[in-house]
């Protein structure tokens, strides 16, 4: 089977390479407006086409030039913060790329299954009646972000509606892991703490709103559940991916402290708090258990101390580097 991976250079395009190179049942190509694969590992493993996705031109010729069996569509941009900054911006990295994918399905007739990756944030502000949230919650979003990523999701349940597109619709939860942008808070918080083992800062953490709870999955796990919904997801259907337990904010904080080898001192920084942030996020992820079987692997702690072992390595490369 082929398949082609939008997003390929971003946090979860190289988890989703790795893990379906892995099991060497699929052909992996991935999508980017850059002209190079940025994970290395992925050299002369992935194939790479280039196109920027909001233009539908030339989102026609690369998936006229790949005819995937399926598509994960991961590009967009993430950020819940970026969003309130750019929201125009956002609206339009989040929907029209999925817009240009499915006009093009449409135009060539293809029968291409495509993932069409959301996010809880499209539920939003939760009743605490509707904990654990289900796919039947009501989405209430709260940021731009959320607006986008709902908004993607009722694009594609319309032409799945209006032409038989074959889409299936994924709202994975919270979901962190080696590799990610430092923008989000665990890699935030792991960074941070290799730069100050190292004496490269000032013995501070910053930090944000710490009291939020959030259903956190290791990024493999998510992953993983988007490999089993590419072959047994029911066209049309939304699944929900997450843990099923809340975590505090805090107590990522704490669990990473406990792994660092000095003392240091946590800091409220005002800018990292946002005009909203939802308190409390529960997943039920029933239906995509009972649809495929998923379950996660990591345990928080694994997650965590690689996430810690990464940014290690990565700021005591870059410190070396720095230093000729
Ligand atoms: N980024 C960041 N967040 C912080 C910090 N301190 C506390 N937080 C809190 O940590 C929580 C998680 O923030 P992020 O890591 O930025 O993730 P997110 O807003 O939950 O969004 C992520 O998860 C979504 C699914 O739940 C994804 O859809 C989204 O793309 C992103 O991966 C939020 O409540 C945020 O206020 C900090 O220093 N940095």
């Amino acid at each position: 089977m082929r398949v082609l991976i939008t997003g390929i250079n971003g946090f979860v395009g190289g988890h989703l390479a790795e893990y379906l190179l892995a099991s060497g049942r699929w052909e992996v190509w991935g999508l980017s407006r850059s002209p190079a694969l940025a994970l290395p590992e992925l050299a002369g493993k992935v194939q790479l086409v280039q196109a920027d996705l909001a233009d539908a031109e030339a989102t026609m010729r690369a998936l006229v030039q790949v005819r995937p069996h399926v598509i994960f569509h991961l590009a967009g941009q993430p950020f819940v913060p970026e969003s309130f900054r750019d929201p125009a911006g956002t609206l339009a990295a989040n929907t029209l790329g999925a817009l240009h994918i499915f006009l093009t399905l449409i135009e060539y007739r293809m029968a291409t299954r495509v993932l069409v990756i959301g996010t809880n944030e499209e539920y939003g502000k939760i009743d605490p009646a509707d904990l654990p949230v289900d796919e039947d919650t009501p989405l209430r979003p709260t940021s731009p972000y959320g607006v986008s990523k709902a908004a993607q999701s009722l694009l594609a349940l319309q032409y799945h509606y209006s032409h038989g597109l074959d889409l299936v619709r994924v709202r994975p939860f919270t979901h962190i892991g080696p590799r990610q942008n430092e923008r989000f808070v665990t890699a935030a918080f792991a960074r941070q703490i290799a730069r100050i083992e190292l004496g490269l800062q000032p013995p501070v953490v910053q930090v944000g709103n710490l009291a939020a709870q959030r259903d956190i999955s290791d990024v493999r796990d998510v992953v993983a559940a988007y490999a089993l919904l590419a072959e047994h997801g029911e066209s049309g259907a939304v699944y929900n991916v997450g843990s099923g337990k809340a975590v505090m904010v805090r107590e990522l904080l704490d669990m990473l402290l406990a792994e660092c080898t000095v003392p240091v001192e946590v800091r409220l920084n005002p800018e990292l708090m946002r005009p909203i942030d939802i308190p409390l996020v529960v997943c039920d992820a029933s239906r995509l258990r009972a649809r495929t079987g998923w379950q996660p692997r990591y345990t928080l702690p694994e997650t965590l101390h690689d996430i810690l072992t990464y940014w290690r390595q990565r700021v005591r490369a870059e410190a070396l580097a720095a230093a000729g």
